[in-house]
């Protein structure tokens, strides 16, 4: 489960707020897409999500855990990819999953088992004892994913995950996201490719200048746009007509 109790970010005095209180949960057992055009704050949300800069006011909590009194207890129970998979690394594939392994405290049985399957399904085996340097932008997002899986997290975050990607590896993460809620697990990513957010998405949440537009699943989303709504409708439209 993720909450986000009206949450606001302002990156310099004076500025405009980058998030602007957002109010927002996702439950277990559920895939959330979140939307928005360039700069609207999906970013600056999810880095506020996984720790990684504090908000200004409002509260966030992963499974119960507070993100602002009990950071590191509410992030162990994240698995995060980043939108900028690692590029600068000088260590081997194999050695960057087994960092996250320790980190998150996985046992060795676990993450034996874990390592070997993740590496098969992504097409991994063979260059994971290169160095993460030498890896395509689509081996090193591959990379990143495993290594937020490993601890088999209860909410899954991913910023822009398909950017990279080939059919392959985005038809395996797609899966990976629809077993995950099968499994009453929390999913919650960012993307602009409205055709996977529309085919794999419970509900969809639009951001527009820091501040929600919309929340709801495809026919909620319908319904609420109030323009003469043909069933039909796509997101790519109903995007256009939300934010523009
Ligand atoms: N480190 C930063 N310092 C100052 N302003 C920032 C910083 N990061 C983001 N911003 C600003 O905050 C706003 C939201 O940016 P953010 O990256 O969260 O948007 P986004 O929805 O992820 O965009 P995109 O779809 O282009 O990735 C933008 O106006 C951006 O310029």
């Amino acid at each position: 489960m993720i909450w986000f109790g009206n949450v606001s970010k302002r990156y310099e005095r004076g500025g405009r707020l980058a998030v602007d209180g957002l109010q927002l949960q996702v439950d277990p057992g559920e895939i959330v897409g979140f939307l928005g055009p360039n700069g609207a704050g999906k970013t600056t949300t999810i880095k506020m999500l996984t720790g990684i800069i504090p908000p200004d006011t409002g509260e966030i909590e992963v499974d119960h855990r507070s993100m602002i009194r009990s950071p590191l207890e509410a992030k162990r129970k994240i698995g995060y990819v980043p939108d900028q998979p690692e590029s600068v690394m000088r260590i081997t594939g194999r050695e960057y999953l087994h960092f996250f392994a320790d980190v998150y405290r996985v046992s060795p049985a676990e993450r034996e088992d874990r390592l070997v399957q993740y590496l098969e399904r992504y097409r991994m085996e063979d260059v994971i004892d290169e160095l993460i340097q030498g890896y395509s932008r689509g081996m090193k997002q591959k990379i990143a994913v495993i290594a937020s899986l490993l601890h088999d997290p209860a909410v899954w975050v991913l910023d822009e995950p398909m950017v990279g990607l080939d059919p392959h590896a985005a038809k395996v993460v797609k899966e990976e996201m629809k077993w995950r809620r099968d499994h009453g697990k929390t999913v919650f990513f960012s993307t602009h490719v409205l055709e996977v957010a529309e085919r794999l998405c419970d509900r969809i949440a639009i951001l527009q200048q820091g501040r929600l537009v919309a929340v709801g699943t495809m026919e909620e989303l319908r319904r609420g746009s109030g323009v003469g709504i043909a069933d039909e409708e796509t997101l790519e439209q109903l995007f256009l007509e939300l934010t523009e």
